[in-house]
């Protein structure tokens, strides 16, 4: 497999642990995520904030007839990702739910043999990518329509959001591919914050400002082209601004306020605890010959 794959999804079948773990490989399936996230954002822009369906006792009736508690969306979220649980989607290493894994039911599929991967963890910000969608990405992109806008469909608009969120939530928790490859290439100068726990230092390690600058310029220029209505026929390129179905700032600012902020969170959450079990004498040296040791 070469490193510049245009693979979408993580091809955990047919390559090695190295193969995956290449900072080339993860970043390709970043890159790849943005035209995905952007792709997602637009088709739930065209309907109605729904603000309806975010509140907890916004129908009645879910709770009448399915026992719910919750809002339309965490129960939207349950019942997708029950089907899903089922064909082991969350076996994979890069895949999460947002619903309590106590309300999902088990594989019907035998388990998979994953290689090794990512050290044992039990990390998951889903709540905290599911709060900011609601509260901020939902009320942003359907601003046009108005804070108050509803235009019943609720359904169609649920289906949009699982999309944007699952895609979200792959990106972000790919961190933890993204940290686990830097602690290879470079074990002894994780090591010391990670026995002595410091987030400071662990973030300044992670951090590649020249790569973050990047993609926010590609994100940029992807949400202008892919946002842009090319549908009437004739228009010309301001008229086509004129009718944008997303905002280039606001898919930046998603990724600038929130995605890059979380994924990096996610990073240092899963290094300090990278090393939780693993042999002293290991430990000892991966940092006297500053290579991995498995
Ligand atoms: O590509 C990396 O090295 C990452 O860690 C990912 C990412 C990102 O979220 O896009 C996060 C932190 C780095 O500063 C650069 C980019």
């Amino acid at each position: 497999m070469s490193s510049h794959s245009n693979m979408h999804t993580l091809d955990i079948h047919s390559a090695t642990s190295e193969e995956i773990l290449s900072l080339d490989n993860i970043r390709s399936v970043l890159i790849r995520l943005e035209e995905t996230i952007c792709f997602q954002l637009i088709e739930r822009a065209q309907f109605a904030r729904n603000a309806r369906c975010y509140l907890p006792d916004g129908f009645p009736q879910l709770k009448e007839r399915e026992g719910w508690n919750s809002s339309w969306l965490a129960w939207f979220l349950k019942e997708t990702e029950s089907t899903h649980a089922k064909v082991r989607r969350f076996e994979a290493p890069d895949e999460y739910p947002f619903t309590d894994p106590k309300l999902l039911p088990k594989p019907i599929l035998e388990p998979v043999e994953y290689p090794e991967l990512l050290w044992k963890h039990e990390v998951n910000v889903n709540d905290q990518i599911l709060k900011f969608y609601v509260e901020s990405i939902v009320p942003d992109i359907t601003k046009t329509l108005g804070e108050n806008a509803d235009d019943g469909h609720y359904g169609s608009s649920a289906i949009r959001d699982i999309e944007v969120l699952s895609a979200l939530s792959r990106r972000i928790h790919f961190g933890m591919f993204v940290s686990e490859s830097k602690f290879r290439t470079e074990p002894a100068a994780f090591i010391p914050h990670i026995l002595n726990p410091n987030r400071e230092a662990l973030a300044a390690l992670i951090t590649k400002p020249a790569v973050e600058a990047a993609l926010l310029v590609r994100l940029a220029e992807k949400a202008k082209v892919y946002g842009q209505d090319m549908d009437r026929a004739g228009a010309n390129a301001e008229e086509r601004e004129k009718a944008r179905k997303i905002e280039v700032d606001t898919v930046v600012s998603i990724y600038k306020t929130f995605v890059i902020p979380l994924t990096k969170e996610v990073e240092v959450d899963y290094l300090l605890t990278r090393l939780q079990g693993v042999e002293e004498e290991k430990v000892k040296e991966m940092v006297r010959s500053n290579k991995f040791v498995s």
